[in-house]
């Protein structure tokens, strides 16, 4: 297959049509590497965020503070107006009892208001707290001590004016789902924000005195973006490269949260938790580049926390409690040494290159995460809010770590508070779980044999089929429910006579027969055209021409699922 090559845009009859052997663009791996990648390294993602006290709670201002894009366009006054864009919030009052905010999204898990200085003082290090959270939880890994907003952050500065900043929520017991929450409104004032006119591009690079070629960080970044755009969503021009480059990871982080959205839906007329297998086909199958952004953020993410390696050997995750301390700290850094091993996913040095323009960049990017954290204050939903807030310093800090870190050093480099690590392996685990819940979804789409009657229950349409879901033991809702974080859930066996059996083994036999067949009648084809491109590639290089790029590779045979 070309390298470089994504899927064109899919029919809606198509599970998802990217092509598994394609590099994902921006990244140094294929689809097919990064979801291998994910098989091996998710277990230990899970053990880190389900079981960790340092890892398994956060800390935010998630109700104090107010949903203002003031600060974010004082000159055009045009944020005001963006502002009330996202007031239909509000109509939540129309939305019947069952559907709204309060009642479907409220956060169940426990919580806990972090203390002030004074408090802190008089209570002392063990029980900030006070058993706020559960008798088990180890506080003095959970808390964590104010301290100011460094300049060079791609965070957002907590509300100064809070005498307390902010509460302690469970993630593990406020899972990310499906909620009923409307919030088109907030995402397309995320995507409409966050653009630079061209002219200020342009004054930037003339008053610099720079004539021709101004933008070569721009245009390196537009390369690779050009060689991988499927759709008009991600559709390169000239005017805004920086908007296409934030484009993907705000448009990763939705397709993940749209993912755990469709996997774990509730059914409003049977009240079952599962997957919605329309809802995929809607908001990701037939997206291809939306799927195509998710899996670069997955590079992004895990680069991140694979170059804080060094940096996390030495940190000290709770003062006071050795043995946590120990045990989370072995468990992030097997995470980050098994990522080590594998070749490197994503080169962040391929972007920022030209020192005229890189500055301004960054601050470009730095900019616009803290523009989209303070849209999060705008999300009517409490729980889309507390995975909206930790996801956006989650992917803050990731470039933080990949464009203002040296990973050959260790106290030059900007301070790394304890909620963006927390967020930003949680916001991994997120993306990581989405992977993972795609691939359910590919295949549930894919391999059909559940009666229809299952099917309809988890929303797939007329005409379809698919496999029933796992029931959940530990949800407070109890019903049925596929959860990925969940390793004991009981997996609900769907039904398959022998002969459905049969004549599905001998069908993945004929396919294989049938591909390998294949393979050999057109392999003297393909050593062929491998011979000319290559002859003609020598013939370039001997002429001082450009040597075109070599557009084949030898990869391994396909799974089973595409066969
Ligand atoms: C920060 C945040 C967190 C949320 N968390 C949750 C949650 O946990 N649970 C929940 O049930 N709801 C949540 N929501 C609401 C949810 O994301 C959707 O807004 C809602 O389900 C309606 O979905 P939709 O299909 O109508 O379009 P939306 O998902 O709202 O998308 C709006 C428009 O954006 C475009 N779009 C969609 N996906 C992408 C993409 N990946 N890349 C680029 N463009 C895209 C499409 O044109 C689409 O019409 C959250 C919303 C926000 C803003």
């Amino acid at each position: 297959k070309p390298s470089g090559t994504t899927a064109s845009k899919s029919s809606p009859a198509e599970v998802c049509a990217i092509d598994p052997t394609a590099i994902v663009s921006d990244a140094c791996a294929s689809y097919s590497t990064l979801d291998t990648l994910n098989d091996a390294l998710s277990p230990s993602l899970k053990a880190i965020t389900l079981s960790t006290d340092f890892f398994a709670y956060y800390r935010l201002n998630l109700y104090d503070q107010k949903c203002s894009v003031k600060a974010w366009d004082d000159e055009t006054g045009t944020c005001g107006n963006i502002a009330c864009k996202v007031d239909t919030l509000e109509d939540e009052q129309d939305i019947p009892e069952i559907w709204r905010v309060g009642e479907l999204s409220k956060l169940e898990g426990p919580k806990a208001e972090h203390p002030g200085r004074q408090l802190q003082k008089e209570r002392g290090s063990q029980k900030p707290l006070q058993g706020t959270l559960g008798e088990n939880v180890g506080e003095s890994c959970v808390v964590e001590y104010d301290d100011e907003c460094d300049e060079r952050d791609y965070c957002v500065p907590e509300d100064e004016s809070a005498t307390a900043k902010g509460d302690y929520v469970s993630l593990v017991d406020n899972p990310e789902r499906f909620t009923g929450y409307a919030g088109m409104d907030v995402w397309d004032a995320i995507y409409k924000e966050n653009c630079f006119s061209k002219e200020s591009q342009i004054s930037s690079a003339s008053s610099r005195g720079e004539p021709s070629n101004p933008f070569q960080a721009h245009n390196d970044l537009r390369n690779v973006i050009q060689a991988n755009s499927p759709s008009t969503e991600l559709a390169v021009d000239d005017e805004c490269l920086e908007k296409r480059v934030f484009h993907r990871i705000v448009s990763g982080m939705h397709a993940s949260i749209s993912t755990h959205i469709c996997f774990d839906y509730l059914n409003q007329t049977t009240g079952i938790w599962g997957p919605n297998l329309q809802c995929y086909q809607d908001r990701l199958a037939t997206h291809p580049e939306r799927v195509s952004n998710l899996y670069f953020d997955y590079a992004i993410l895990l680069r991140a926390v694979t170059k804080l390696r060094t940096y996390l050997k030495n940190y000290t995750f709770c003062s006071g409690d050795p043995s946590q301390d120990a045990a989370t700290k072995s468990k992030i850094l097997q995470l980050a040494d098994a990522a080590a091993s594998h070749p490197q996913i994503f080169d962040e040095n391929t972007m920022f290159q030209d020192p005229d323009v890189s500055g301004e960049l960054k601050e470009d990017f730095r900019n616009r995460f803290r523009n989209v954290s303070r849209l999060m204050d705008c999300v009517g939903c409490d729980k889309c809010r507390l995975w909206g807030k930790l996801q956006t310093v989650g992917y803050g800090t990731a470039l933080k770590v990949l464009f203002e870190y040296d990973e050959l050093k260790n106290g030059e480099n900007p301070p790394l508070r304890r909620t963006e690590l927390v967020a930003l392996v949680n916001t991994l685990d997120r993306v990581s779980s989405s992977l993972t819940a795609l691939g359910r979804m590919r295949d549930m789409v894919a391999k059909p044999f559940v009666p229809k009657k299952a099917a309809k229950e988890v929303g797939l349409p007329d005409g379809s089929e698919q496999r029933a879901p796992h029931r959940s033991k530990d949800r407070p809702d109890a019903k049925p429910a596929i959860d990925l974080d969940d390793d004991e859930e009981e997996v609900v066996q769907p039904y398959q006579s022998v002969s459905e059996i049969f004549f599905e083994e001998f069908y993945l036999v004929w396919r294989t027969f049938v591909y390998v067949l294949k393979s050999w009648i057109e392999l003297p084809g393909k050593f062929f055209k491998i011979t000319v491109f290559e002859l003609s590639r020598l013939w370039s290089f001997w002429l001082g021409l450009p040597v075109a790029e070599r557009s084949w590779e030898i990869q391994w045979g396909p799974r089973t699922d595409e066969l």
